[in-house]
């Protein structure tokens, strides 16, 4: 296990930003539109006669409300056959798959994974009783999708993933500013939008910090200061995850856990105790985790995808994971211009002019050269 060192590699992106790829199931869906009954109908008017839209089809008949209908749930976790669906009412469902959907996996991995938006059957006395139990009918469509993968194999760890929180303490560990730009770029691969959260404010000098609060908030990133033991920020940050998913991302000791309880008691616990089982390897589970905030939202607990990296990064995709360069970057002379050495271009006369923070720009020049390690 972890005393192996497996290279686990975490990557998180975004379906939508990548051309289908053949025996991609997460695009399978976004392609067949499953959203809603009016997709489901211009499918079937297209005569499409493949299983899986036919079952979409179905759908339109059996929407929630009607006698037999099926409820909204999300899946929190998935253990070995079984699917954990929680309904809206907050309770957890075991559910199983509809065969005709899990016809269409492509290996031997489930078809449904945590986080996933679901539609459950509930007929009858199903959902009832100490235990209930369903069957999965219908998948949504992804978005924001973490994926890890070994050996050469794209996994899906969470689906419809909103946000990464980078949490960054500012003493104790010390503050490493180029870690944040690197956080915020894996944010933009995957598609997920960036909260910075400056931790342990009670230690350092808010004064001395402005400058890196109002760097970021000017290039869009919302920027919390915060202290888990004052409360100093806490409201901001619950106000940030309400009704989001959210992964929170950091290094070992800035406190994560301490936010999580800070914003809801009893929440870093849970957290703690899913990654326990995971590390110690009880769950066969190899997806994540998501726990329900009570003020409406959800936050995930992914083994291993806490330090966050940048793997499969080509350096001429980096420019685009900074977002303040893209006005500049259309008007370099070389459509090819790399920022670096280039002449006539116009991210260096902007770094110059102080349109974009060196800083960032250095960060940048780190990234372009460090990604093919
Ligand atoms: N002074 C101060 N200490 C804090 C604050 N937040 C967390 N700590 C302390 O920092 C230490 C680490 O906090 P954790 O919440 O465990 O950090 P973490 O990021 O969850 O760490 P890992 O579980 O190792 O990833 C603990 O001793 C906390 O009490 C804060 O705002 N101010
Ligand atoms: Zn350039």
């Amino acid at each position: 296990m972890a005393s192996k060192k497996k290279k686990v590699r975490v990557e998180m992106r975004r379906n939508l930003s990548k051309p289908p790829r053949e025996n991609d199931v997460t695009r399978q869906f976004q392609d067949n539109g499953a959203h809603d009954v009016a997709n489901t109908e211009r499918v079937r008017a297209k005569g499409d006669a493949s299983r899986h839209r036919t079952i979409m089809a179905e759908d339109a008949a059996a929407m929630p409300g009607t006698e037999g209908g099926w409820v909204r749930g999300r899946v929190v976790r998935v253990h070995g056959l079984y699917s954990y669906v929680e309904l809206d009412d907050g309770r957890t469902v075991r559910c199983t798959v509809r065969r005709v959907l899990k016809s269409l996996q492509v290996d031997e991995r489930s078809i449904v994974t945590t986080g996933d938006w679901v539609w459950v059957a509930a007929g009858g006395d199903a959902l009832r009783g100490a235990e209930p139990e369903g069957v999965i009918e219908r998948i949504d469509p992804r978005h924001g999708v973490l994926t890890r993968s070994s050996r050469r194999r794209e996994h899906v760890l969470v689906a419809n993933v909103d946000q990464l929180v980078i949490v960054m303490s500012l003493v104790q560990p010390e503050l490493k500013v180029h870690l944040i730009d690197r956080y915020i770029a894996s944010a933009e691969k995957g598609g997920l939008k960036p909260v910075l959260v400056l931790n342990k404010i009670d230690l350092a000098d808010p004064v001395a910090l402005q400058p890196l609060v109002g760097a970021y908030s000017q290039i869009g990133i919302p920027t919390i200061l915060a202290s888990a033991q004052t409360g100093v920020g806490v409201a901001r940050l619950r106000a940030m995850l309400k009704d989001r998913a959210t992964v929170f991302s950091g290094q070992s000791g800035v406190g994560k856990s301490s936010l999580l309880n800070a914003a809801e008691p009893g929440l870093s616990l849970r957290v703690s105790e899913v990654s326990d089982v995971n590390q110690k390897g009880k769950h066969t589970t190899t997806t994540a985790e998501l726990i329900r905030l009570s003020f409406g939202g959800w936050v995930v607990d992914t083994p291993g995808v806490r330090q966050l990296q940048l793997w499969d990064t080509r350096p001429e995709e980096v420019e685009g994971y900074f977002s303040e360069l893209r006005p500049f970057i259309a008007l370099c002379r070389f459509p090819d211009c790399t920022h670096t050495h280039e002449s006539d271009c116009r991210v260096k006369d902007a770094v110059r002019r102080k349109l974009v923070s060196g800083r960032r720009y250095y960060s940048y020049l780190g990234l372009f050269n460090g990604v093919e390690e």
